[in-house]
């Protein structure tokens, strides 16, 4: 929401998705459902790049290796602990050409890229056998959450606070949170 709120244009083109894919088919009714928010490829593109820039687990939790290993011309020997800088791997610029630092969704649109563990430049559930457990919870439900929000209200910020100097420093910890909790003011919506 942070980043929708700063990146109005972003906001637009959501609400915009919503009310072209998912207007005519709700009529009236308040809910969006599962099936409606996996058919919006912006939405899905939005939670993508949030999770590429904001990793709520920013530092993998260490794994053992149970035997040594050759890993792209590192020795990983038996015993080492290894964990993996999701945060780091997000906005590393060789891997993200496209002005990593900034919030743009439309790096998806198109793109096969995922966070199910078959890309490794975006990982924000781990990999392997320790994955997130509940990454198909959560891949189902951030979507429809976020849909519901934006559909359901216009947010704006309280005392004409200006956008561009909302402040964006995280907080460290098991998992990665705003260190001021952002403030909004719903409003009802217009569609
Ligand atoms: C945005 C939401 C979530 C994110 C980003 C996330 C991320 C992660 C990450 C990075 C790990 C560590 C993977 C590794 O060790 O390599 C993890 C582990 C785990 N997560 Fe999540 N998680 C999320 C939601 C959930 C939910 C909703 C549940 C439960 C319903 C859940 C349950 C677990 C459990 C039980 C583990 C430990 C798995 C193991 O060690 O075998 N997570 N999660």
């Amino acid at each position: 929401m942070t980043e929708l709120i700063r990146n109005r244009g972003v906001m637009n083109k959501l609400r915009e998705e919503l009310k072209r894919e998912v207007l005519p088919l709700i009529s009236g009714k308040p809910l969006i459902d599962e099936a409606m928010a996996a058919r919006l490829p912006y939405l899905n593109a939005i939670v993508k790049e949030t999770l590429r820039l904001h990793p709520p687990v920013s530092l993998l939790p260490p794994h053992r290796a149970s035997e040594s290993c050759e890993l792209l011309n590192y020795t990983i020997p038996e015993g080492a602990y290894i964990t993996v800088n999701v945060w780091a791997i997000g906005r590393d610029p060789t891997v993200w050409d496209d002005d990593p630092g900034t919030f743009k969704p439309e790096r998806f649109i198109g793109s096969k890229t995922d966070f199910r563990a078959q890309h490794f430049e975006l990982v924000p559930f781990g990999g392997g056998r320790r994955m997130c457990p509940g990454m198909p919870l959560s891949a189902r439900l951030i979507p429809l959450v976020l849909a519901a929000l934006v559909r359901n209200f216009d947010w704006c910020l309280p005392n004409e606070v200006d956008p561009a100097k909302l402040d964006m420093s995280e907080k460290f910890g098991l998992a990665l949170q705003k260190e001021l909790p952002l403030r909004l003011i719903p409003r009802q919506s217009l569609f």
